[in-house]
């Protein structure tokens, strides 16, 4: 099944673009608060979140190292940098420029280049690689060939052996760590068999609301087709997780050139890793809590829930195994089993938010929650029927009903059981 890590970076205050007022604060690695612009809290939880101080190599190696590692062992991996204009996405995926030579700078892709080459070096005799390097841009849903710009509408393809390809694009052989994305292709000679592991890096278009731009003619044409594009990522991402074993009747990745794209390298086995880059900045902090960043097109909400909904299907797996492994059983517990044991491992004042704050499918309820409130929740409790999570989540149209000048507790949040 694929594996999604959601992670969150806040690039440092930029005083020719950003006010003064810094409205995150660290809550810790996992989390952080966000306060708008009146004066609102929001905590919201990541697999990892990456404050300003964090450095190029600490995102490296949280969230593109072990994806690099499974390419090199044909599992398909894709790293997508998501955000608002100016939010980091490009600094985060590049450097301060693509041939950067200060380590200190260097993005995701020279260090994925390079842990590439290492890997190969690695290897022994009888293991041959060839790594291919393709690099397109997909503009007003045609993919454009970026290393022949005459190729301006290349076709995606699917075929057998090698899933998704983009027909008749420049595919350059590459022999050593200098270059940009990479396709890598393992031979094992000594079985005349040929896998590939295909490693995508994404840096998406900036996600801000077309409103706040002021966008018109092309350019508004073109903000509205981007934001097709992420809702249809977030629809397939979504798909994706909230079917059994990641087997839904249907998956819509012909909904966009970026989903069909990234068709083999999302589904199957693949391993994802999204990093949603925000500003620091008070006056953007509505782009930072829901507008296009994280609800309204629901891009992110997705994403987030469906990485949520995995990692605790994970979590509760282990917590199970731990608790019956006196008797030997299988993990099957039923929810009036589980609960002591979740009351046990959460703290009390967890499980205090808990019950006074969230529906826990199946496990704790609230029997006094407000008939409104829990049709919020239904999105989500679908998608933990499939799951078998514990998970829980309040809904912007959920904190509308929150009892004013209390603290919200946020959009997505998580259990963990271990
Ligand atoms: N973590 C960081 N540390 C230092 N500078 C950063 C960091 N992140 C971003 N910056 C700087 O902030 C500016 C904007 O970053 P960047 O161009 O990466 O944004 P972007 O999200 O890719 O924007 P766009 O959507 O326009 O492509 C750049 O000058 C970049 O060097």
């Amino acid at each position: 099944m694929a594996y999604i890590c959601i992670c969150t970076r806040f690039r440092p205050l930029n005083s020719k673009v950003d006010d003064e007022s810094i409205c995150i604060s660290c809550s810790d690695s996992q989390s952080f608060t966000l306060k708008d612009e009146k004066d609102e809290q929001y905590v919201f939880s990541f697999d990892k979140v990456f404050y300003e101080d964090s450095e190029q190599a600490d995102v490296y190696e949280f969230l593109a190292r072990p994806i690099v590692r499974d390419a090199v062992n044909s599992i398909n991996g894709t790293i997508i940098t998501y955000g608002q204009t100016g939010a980091g996405k490009t600094y985060t995926m590049e450097g301060g420029n693509i041939l950067e030579i200060d380590d200190r700078k260097k993005g995701l892709l020279p260090r994925v280049v390079d842990e590439l080459f290492e890997a190969i070096n690695l290897c022994d005799d009888t293991t041959t690689y060839k790594i291919k390097l393709s690099m397109v841009e997909i503009y007003m849903e045609r993919v454009r060939d970026l290393f022949d710009l005459s190729k301006g509408n290349i076709q995606i393809k699917e075929q057998k052996g090698h899933g998704i390809l983009f027909s008749g694009v420049t595919e350059m052989l590459i022999s050593d760590g200098e270059e940009a994305l990479k396709f890598l292709s393992k031979e094992l000679t000594n079985e005349k068999r040929v896998s590939t592991g295909k490693l995508v890096l994404v840096d998406l278009a900036g996600s801000e609301k077309v409103e706040k731009t002021g966008a018109e003619g092309r350019v508004l044409e073109e903000a509205k087709t981007i934001n097709k594009s992420l809702s249809a990522l977030g629809n397939v991402i979504n798909a994706l997780t909230s079917s059994p074993h990641g087997k839904a009747n249907h998956i819509p990745y012909r909904d966009s050139k970026l989903t069909r794209i990234l068709q083999d390298a999302l589904g199957g086995s693949s391993h994802t890793a999204l990093l949603c880059c925000c500003t620091p900045s008070l006056c953007n902090s509505s782009e930072s809590i829901h507008p296009t960043l994280w609800s309204k097109n629901e891009l992110a909400a997705q994403l987030l829930i469906s990485g949520r909904a995995k990692h605790i299907k994970a979590s509760l797996h282990v917590s199970c195994e731990e608790d019956m492994s006196d008797n030997n059983q299988e993990t099957s517990l039923s929810p009036n089993d589980m609960k002591p044991k979740l009351r046990e491992k959460l703290d009390a004042e967890t499980l205090n938010l808990i019950e006074e704050e969230f529906v826990v499918d199946g496990l704790l309820s609230d029997p006094g929650l407000n008939e409104e409130v829990k049709s919020n929740h239904e999105g989500i409790s679908m998608a933990l029927e499939t799951t078998g999570g514990v998970y829980c989540t309040k809904t912007p149209e959920a904190w509308k009903l929150r009892p004013h000048g209390r603290k919200h507790q946020t959009s997505l949040s998580r259990l963990l059981l271990r």
